[in-house]
C-alpha cells in the first residue's frame, strides 16, 4: 500500500471521499467516529471501583486495623472485631468518595484546557474538540495551532512545523503541499505531512485528517508525552516527610505504651489493641491525600474566577507570586480598537464613530472633509482592508470581530470611507504574502492591478519599524524622497498620537512589474513608499486598575511588557496606576544592549517594557528568577512559549492564546483578563493557608490524643480510650471538620500581606508552638475530664471513659471553630461565617450522639447515656483548648 504521503491530493481527497471546500457533512463525522473512534490519545483508565477498595485497604495501617480484627475475633472478641471492620470499611468509603471528587473536578479540568481544531464541515470553518476529528476531515492551520491529527497537507503558505515532540529536532521545518515523494522517505523529510502533536511556528495551511488516535505516529511512540502525569507538589512532599517522622515518633511511643502497659501487668490484649488503634489514629497518613482534595477544589474555586490551573503544583506556586508581568493588549485594555486618528499627506484627520460599525465621518479640524480630497487617504483605507486577516460580522448586537481587533477596526476604518472589505478583496485578490508575527511586528500582502498592470505589496506594522524600512513618501500628489527632515515629523505625529495612548500603525506600499519569485522580509519589505499613520484607542479595562491597586498591597510587583510604542505603553501604564514616570519605561531594544547581570539591577526598576520581542521577554523572566522573584508572565503568540517555560507560572490567554502557548502555560485565562490572574494569586494563598490550617487541626487533634492516653497510662490510671473508641474519633469524626477547613474563604488580610517565601516550611515555628500549645490543651482538657468520670463513676469504668470520649470529641469540634485562623479571633471573622464547618461539626456531632443514645450502640462503643451533670462537667472542660486557642492569637503579631 502507498503511503500517504506519496499520494496525490486528489487521490487523498477521494480515498477518503472527503471534498477540500466543504469537508465532511456531520453525519459522515458521526459515522466515522464510530467506526474510528475518538482522536485522542490518553488512555481511558478509570479504576474500577473494585480497584479502589482494594488500593484503600492495601494501606499498611488498615492491614494491622484488619490483623487486629482478626485477633479479636480469634480471641472471642467478636463484637469489637466487627465494629474495627465496620469502622474501616466507613473510612475505606469515604476515602473513595473524596477521592472520586478530587478526580472529578481534575478531569474537568482536563477537558477545559484539552485542545481545539479548526475544521471545514458541512462547508463552513468551525472549532470543535480536537478530539471530534475523523480521517477525512478537513483542518485549517494557523501560525500557533497545534497539529491535532496526523494530517497530509493540502495546502500551504509559508508553513513552517516545529516537529520537536515528534523527532526531537527543534528547528522547524518547511511544509509544502504540493510535493508527493515516490520513494520511501523518513518521517522528518515528508514535507506534505504535519503529524499530530507538533507545532505551526509560521505561515497557514490545510490538510486532510489521514490518521486520528492511536493510529497516528506519535501513537505509535509507547512512551506519550502525558499532560497530566501524577505529580507530587512540594508542599505534598513536606507532608509526607512529615508523616514519616510522626508516623516512626507515634510507633515508638506506641511500643512505649503497649511495654510500659505490660510492666504495668495491664491486659494484654487490650494494650495490644489500644497501642494499635493509637497508631492507626495518630499517624497521619492520610494528609497528603487530603491536600490534594483541597487543591483540586481550589482549582475549580479558581476556574469560577476564570482561571483554569492545569497542574496542582502551579496552585502553590500561585501563592507566593511576587512578580507579574503581564502583556498589555487584550490583556489590561479591553482589547476593543476604534480609529480615532489617521495621518496622511501630512495632515491629521479625526474619525469620528465609535465601535466595530462602519458608520463615522472624517475631520479637520472641525470640518467633514471627503476622502477623494486627500492625498494617499484612498490607498491607506485600501491597504486597511486588503492587509488584513480579520472579518467583520454583523450580529444582532451590532458588529462583531472574528479575527484581531486591531485589524478588525480597520475594516470599520475603511468600510467609514465606503470600502467594503469583502469587495475589494474581490477586485484585488491576494496573490501572496509575508505573515505577521510579532518579531518583525509588521505584515504584507500582495495584489495584482491595484496600480494597472503591476503587483503591489501593502505593508502595515509597527511605525518606528515601517517608517526605517521607506524610502520615498508619497505627499501633495507626489513622490518625495523620505528624508531625515520628513521621517522626523512623521516620529513627531506618531509621538504625539502614542502619548494619547492610542496604539499606532503605520501603512506603506511597493510596486513591482510581476510577482517577485522569492519573497522575503528582506527584499520586499525595505525600500517602501510611506502612506500614513492610524491611531486607534483600545481603552485600559477599569478592573485592571483595581487589581493592580490590589496587587500593590499585597506587595506583588506589575510589569507591563508589550509589543506596543514606549509612550502608548506607558501612557497606559500611568492610567492604570503601574508607572509614575517615563523612566520607568524601557525599549526593548535597549535591553540588547546590556548584560545579564546589569539587566537584573534593570528589573528591579522598570514598570513598561515596551517594542518587546519574544526573546526579550525570555530574558527579563530569568533577570527577574535570578533576583529570587517568583514570576507569573503572560504570552500568547508562538514565540511567547520559551518565556512562559521559564516564568515560574507561565500564563496563556484563553480566547486569543494560540494553542502553543496554552500547552505551555501552567494557568490559562478564560477571560483574558489581567484582573483574573490575580484572583488566581489570591486563591493560590487562600488555598494554602487553608492546608495549613487543616494541617494545625489534625496534628493537633492527634498528639492531644496520644496525650491523652500516654499521659494516663504514665499516671497508672486505666487506659482512657477504648481502641473502637479512638478508631471512631479519628477516622470518622475528625475528618469532616478537617476538610471543611480546607474551604475557608481565607483571612481578611490575605491580600494585605506580602507574598510569602517559598522555601518557608508548611511548619513555621509559630504553627509547631501553635500544634503544641494546643495539642496539651485537648490532651489536658480530656485528662481532667477523665479524672472527674473517674471520681464521679468510680464503679464503671466505661462511664468514665464515656465521658473521656465525648469530651474529647466536643473539644476538638469547638475547636475547630478556632483553627479557621491563625492570627484572627472568632470576633473578627466571625463564628459561623464557614457554613462548611457548621454542617461538618453539627454531623459529626450528631454522630456522637448516635454512639451515646441508640441503645444498640452502647454496648458496641461502651458507652452510656449521658445526663445533664454529665455535659455540664463535659462543657466545663471541652471550652478549654478553644479559649485557650482564641486567647493566644492574642499574642501573635499581625
Ligand atoms: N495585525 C497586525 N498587522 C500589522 N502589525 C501589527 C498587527 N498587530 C500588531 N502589529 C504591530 O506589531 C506590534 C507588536 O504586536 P504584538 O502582538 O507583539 O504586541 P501588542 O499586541 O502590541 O501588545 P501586547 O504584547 O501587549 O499584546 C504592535 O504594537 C503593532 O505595532
Ligand atoms: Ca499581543
Amino acid at each position: 500500500m502507498k503511503e500517504w504521503y506519496s499520494k496525490s491530493k486528489e487521490e487523498i481527497l477521494s480515498e477518503l471521499n472527503t471534498n477540500l471546500n466543504s469537508g465532511l457533512t456531520k453525519n459522515e463525522v458521526d459515522l466515522r467516529l464510530e467506526k474510528y473512534g475518538s482522536n485522542d490519545l490518553r488512555e481511558e483508565d478509570k479504576k474500577s471501583f473494585f480497584s479502589k477498595i482494594v488500593a484503600q485497604f492495601s494501606d499498611f495501617l488498615i492491614l494491622i486495623l484488619i490483623g487486629a480484627a482478626i485477633i479479636s475475633f480469634a480471641v472471642g472478641e467478636s463484637k469489637d472485631a466487627i465494629v474495627i471492620i465496620a469502622i474501616v470499611m466507613v473510612n475505606a468509603f469515604l476515602g473513595i468518595y473524596q477521592e472520586g471528587r478530587a478526580e472529578k473536578a481534575l478531569d474537568a479540568l482536563k477537558k477545559m484546557s484539552s485542545p481545539n481544531a479548526k475544521v471545514i464541515r458541512d462547508g463552513t470553518t468551525e472549532v470543535a474538540p480536537a478530539s471530534s476529528l475523523v480521517p477525512g476531515d478537513i483542518v485549517v492551520l494557523d501560525a500557533g495551532d497545534i497539529i491535532p491529527a496526523d494530517l497530509r497537507l493540502v495546502e500551504s503558505s509559508n508553513l513552517k512545523i516545529e516537529e520537536a515532540s515528534l523527532t526531537g529536532e527543534s528547528v522547524p521545518v518547511e511544509k509544502d503541499s504540493n510535493v508527493f515523494f515516490e520513494e520511501e522517505v523518513s518521517l522528518g523529510d515528508r514535507k506534505n505531512m504535519a503529524y499530530m502533536s507538533t507545532a505551526v511556528t509560521y505561515g497557514r495551511g490545510k490538510g486532510v485528517v489521514v490518521g486520528t488516535g492511536h493510529d497516528t505516529e506519535i501513537g505509535n511512540i509507547a512512551t506519550m508525552i502525558q499532560s497530566f502525569e501524577d505529580e507530587v507538589t512540594p508542599l505534598q512532599k513536606q507532608l509526607n516527610q512529615l508523616g514519616k517522622v510522626l508516623g516512626i515518633t507515634t510507633i515508638i511511643i506506641c511500643i512505649a505504651v503497649f511495654g510500659i502497659g505490660l510492666i504495668q501487668n495491664r491486659e494484654v490484649l487490650e494494650m495490644f489493641m489500644v497501642a494499635i488503634s493509637l497508631a492507626v489514629a495518630a499517624i497521619p497518613e492520610g494528609l497528603p491525600a487530603i491536600v490534594t482534595i483541597v487543591l483540586a477544589i481550589g482549582m475549580n474555586r479558581m476556574v469560577k474566577r476564570n482561571a483554569i490551573v492545569k497542574k496542582l503544583l502551579a496552585v502553590e506556586t500561585l501563592g507566593s507570586t511576587t512578580v507579574i508581568c503581564s502583556d498589555k493588549t487584550g490583556t489590561l485594555t479591553q482589547n476593543e480598537m476604534t480609529v480615532v486618528k489617521v495621518f496622511t499627506d501630512g495632515k491629521i484627520i479625526d474619525v469620528t464613530g465609535g465601535g466595530y460599525e462602519p458608520v463615522g465621518e472624517f475631520k479637520i479640524e472641525g470640518n467633514t472633509i471627503n476622502v477623494e480630497d486627500i492625498g494617499d487617504f484612498q490607498t491607506l483605507l485600501s491597504i486597511s482592508a486588503l492587509a488584513n486577516d480579520a472579518n467583520l460580522e454583523k450580529t444582532s448586537d451590532g458588529y462583531k470581530v472574528i479575527g484581531d481587533p486591531t485589524e478588525g477596526a480597520l475594516i470599520t476604518l475603511a468600510g467609514k470611507g465606503n470600502i467594503n472589505k469583502q469587495s475589494i478583496n474581490k477586485e484585488f485578490p491576494r496573490i501572496e504574502e509575508i505573515p505577521f508575527d510579532s518579531d518583525r511586528k509588521m505584515m504584507t500582502t500582495f495584489h495584482k492591478d491595484y496600480i494597472p498592470n503591476k503587483v503591489v505589496s501593502f505593508t502595515k506594522g509597527a511605525p518606528d519599524i515601517i517608517i526605517n524600512r521607506c524610502t520615498r513618501i508619497s505627499m501633495d500628489g507626489k513622490i518625495l524622497d523620505f528624508d531625515d527632515t520628513l521621517k522626523k515629523e512623521v516620529l513627531k505625529v506618531n509621538s504625539i498620537f502614542s502619548k494619547k495612548a492610542l496604539r499606532v500603525l503605520a501603512f506603506a506600499y511597493k510596486e513591482y512589474n510581476n510577482l517577485p519569485n522569492n519573497i522575503s522580509t528582506d527584499s520586499n519589505e525595505v525600500d517602501m513608499t510611506f502612506i500614513g499613520l492610524v491611531g486607534m484607542i483600545d481603552p485600559a479595562r477599569p478592573e485592571a486598575k483595581d487589581a493592580i491597586a490590589k496587587c500593590k498591597e499585597a506587595g506583588i510587583k506589575t510589569i507591563m511588557i508589550t509589543g506596543d510604542y514606549k509612550e502608548t505603553a506607558f501612557a497606559i501604564a500611568k492610567e492604570l496606576g503601574m508607572a509614575e514616570s517615563i523612566d520607568q519605561a524601557m525599549m526593548g531594544e535597549e535591553l540588547n544592549k546590556i548584560s545579564d547581570e546589569e539587566l537584573r539591577e534593570v528589573v528591579k526598576n522598570i514598570k513598561v517594557y515596551a517594542r518587546v520581542s519574544p526573546e526579550h521577554k525570555v530574558r527579563i523572566v530569568s533577570a527577574l528568577k535570578a533576583n529570587g522573584e517568583i514570576t507569573a508572565m503572560t504570552g500568547d503568540g508562538v514565540n511567547d512559549a520559551l518565556a512562559l517555560k521559564r516564568a515560574d507560572i507561565g500564563v496563556s490567554m484563553g480566547i486569543t492564546g494560540t494553542d502553543v502557548a496554552k500547552n505551555t502555560a501552567e494557568l490559562i485565562l478564560t477571560d483574558d483578563n489581567f484582573a483574573s490572574i490575580v484572583s488566581a494569586v489570591e486563591e493560590g494563598r487562600i488555598i494554602y493557608s487553608n492546608i495549613k490550617k487543616f494541617v494545625f487541626f489534625l496534628l493537633s487533634c492527634n498528639i492531644g490524643e496520644i496525650f491523652l492516653v500516654f499521659t494516663s497510662i504514665l499516671l497508672n490510671l486505666p487506659v482512657p480510650l477504648l481502641a473502637i473508641q479512638l478508631l471512631w474519633l479519628n477516622l470518622v469524626t475528625d475528618s469532616f471538620p478537617a476538610l471543611a477547613l480546607g474551604v475557608e474563604k481565607g483571612d481578611p488580610d490575605i491580600m494585605d500581606t506580602p507574598p510569602r517565601n517559598p522555601n518557608e516550611p508548611i511548619l513555621t515555628k509559630n504553627m509547631l508552638l501553635g500544634i503544641l500549645l494546643q495539642s496539651l490543651a485537648v490532651g489536658v482538657a480530656a485528662l481532667l475530664a477523665y479524672r472527674w468520670g473517674l471520681t464521679t463513676y468510680a464503679d464503671s469504668i466505661d462511664k468514665a471513659r464515656t465521658i473521656a470520649f465525648t469530651s474529647l470529641i466536643t473539644a476538638e469540634l469547638l475547636r475547630a471553630y478556632s483553627s479557621r485562623s491563625q492570627k484572627y479571633t472568632l470576633f473578627k471573622i466571625g463564628f459561623f461565617t464557614n457554613s462548611t464547618l457548621v454542617y461538618g461539626t453539627l454531623f459529626s456531632f450528631i454522630l456522637l450522639l448516635g454512639v451515646l443514645y441508640i441503645p444498640f450502640m452502647q454496648p458496641i462503643f461502651h458507652t452510656f447515656a449521658l445526663g445533664i451533670k454529665d455535659w455540664a462537667a463535659i462543657l466545663e472542660y471541652a471550652f478549654i483548648p478553644l479559649i485557650i486557642g482564641e486567647i493566644s492569637k492574642l499574642f501573635i503579631k499581625k
